[in-house]
């Protein structure tokens, strides 16, 4: 039985004197450098200190409840999130007093790994550790091979190429993290590395919905000391390895990310843009799946799976996990800590 849907999602400030504080409460214990975080602040700042994440998450909601109507599904949606307000503890404590007994999640990420999963059943277990008598909380699977999210990804690619109008490189990105958290994703016994398989599986879906038989993937916004391994290559020297290999234009897709939020809007629009103005190659973005119709209603698919046992929607030859309830992650040692 499920009363309720919780969006549960990494959050962002929504004014000037909410940036620190927000940094603050991601990089807690992370050891990223206090540099790092200023020249963070900075990208918010630009923008009035207000991250679009909220506002685009408040408009899914929207939507999802709207596809949860429609497909007959009478439940109330909810909004947590792990570093700012409303954060998933009050939310969590809301839900409770409003009878809910028992409540599916769905985390805002497509992606095993620790950022991408782990951490979201750790944000369960915390909201529920802090309310006496949560009530029970599932998180849904990872999402990152579906069909809906595969073919919204797919043409944002089309629509992007189309207003490019002559041939270009697709590259997709999606945020570094440690090589060694990469190595820990997935549980103990899936051969490590889940979060860049599940990457590179997604981007070749997509590419291949889009008429693609080649493309990159690469990542991208990467903090931490420099000596400390991650991801690579970096969107930027990317960039200019394809300048110099005679690329004219990229088409540059964030598959890793849901919606246009800050590490979109400035790392990819606003950095990775200039770079390719420097460099004299053309640049274009394509949109993320957020705000698609067939996003909701994937949302809608994965509850509904829960709910009336629907069958499992999946394209990938990657497994896919991602599923707890009350916090447990998939696996014993799943994804590092
Ligand atoms: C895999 C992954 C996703 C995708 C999965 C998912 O969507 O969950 C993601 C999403 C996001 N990351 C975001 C923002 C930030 N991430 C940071 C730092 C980090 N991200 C990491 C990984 C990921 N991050 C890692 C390994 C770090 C290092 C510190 C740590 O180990 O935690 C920092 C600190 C400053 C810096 O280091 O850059 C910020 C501000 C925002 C919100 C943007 C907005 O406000 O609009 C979103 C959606
Ligand atoms: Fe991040």
């Amino acid at each position: 039985m499920t009363d309720a849907l919780l969006l549960l999602s990494f959050g962002g400030p929504e004014g000037p004197d909410d940036v620190i504080p927000f940094l603050e409460n991601v990089t807690r214990g992370r050891g990223v450098p206090r540099a790092r975080l200023d020249a963070v602040a900075e990208h918010y700042l630009h923008f009035g200190g207000v991250s679009p994440i909220n506002r685009l998450n408040r408009e899914l909601i929207a939507a999802v409840e709207a596809e949860l109507r429609a497909a007959g599904l009478d439940l109330p949606v909810y909004f947590g999130n792990r570093n700012w307000h409303p954060l998933v503890e009050d939310t969590v404590a809301r839900m409770h007093d409003d009878g809910v007994r028992s409540a599916l999640v769905f985390a805002t990420s497509a992606w095993a790994g620790y950022s991408g999963c782990r951490q979201y059943h750790e944000d369960i277990a915390r909201a529920r550790a802090a309310v006496p008598n949560a009530p029970e909380l599932r998180k849904l699977r990872q999402f990152y091979d579906h069909p809906l999210f595969v073919a919204a990804v797919a043409d944002g690619i089309t629509a992007a190429a189309a207003t490019l109008g002559r041939p270009a490189r697709l590259v997709f990105t999606a945020h570094s993290v440690p090589t060694r958290a990469d190595d820990q994703a997935g549980p103990p016994d899936a051969g490590g590395g889940l979060y860049h398989r599940q990457v590179v599986e997604a981007a070749r879906l997509a590419a291949a919905a889009a008429g693609y038989p080649e493309y990159d993937v690469v990542w991208q916004s990467r903090s931490g000391p420099p000596q400390v391994p991650w991801l690579a290559p970096d969107i930027v020297d990317h960039l200019d390895a394809l300048a110099a290999s005679g690329t004219g234009a990229v088409i540059v897709c964030p598959v890793g990310f849901v919606s246009d939020h800050m590490e979109v809007i400035w790392d990819l629009d606003h950095e990775a843009r200039l770079r390719a103005a420097e460099l004299g190659i053309g640049y274009v973005r394509a949109a993320t799946p957020g705000a698609d119709p067939r996003f909701a209603r994937m949302v809608v698919e994965l509850v509904a799976e829960q709910c009336s046992g629907g069958s499992a929607r999946r394209l990938g030859a990657e497994p896919g996990w991602g599923s707890g309830t009350d916090g447990a992650i998939c696996a014993l040692h799943c994804c590092g800590a």
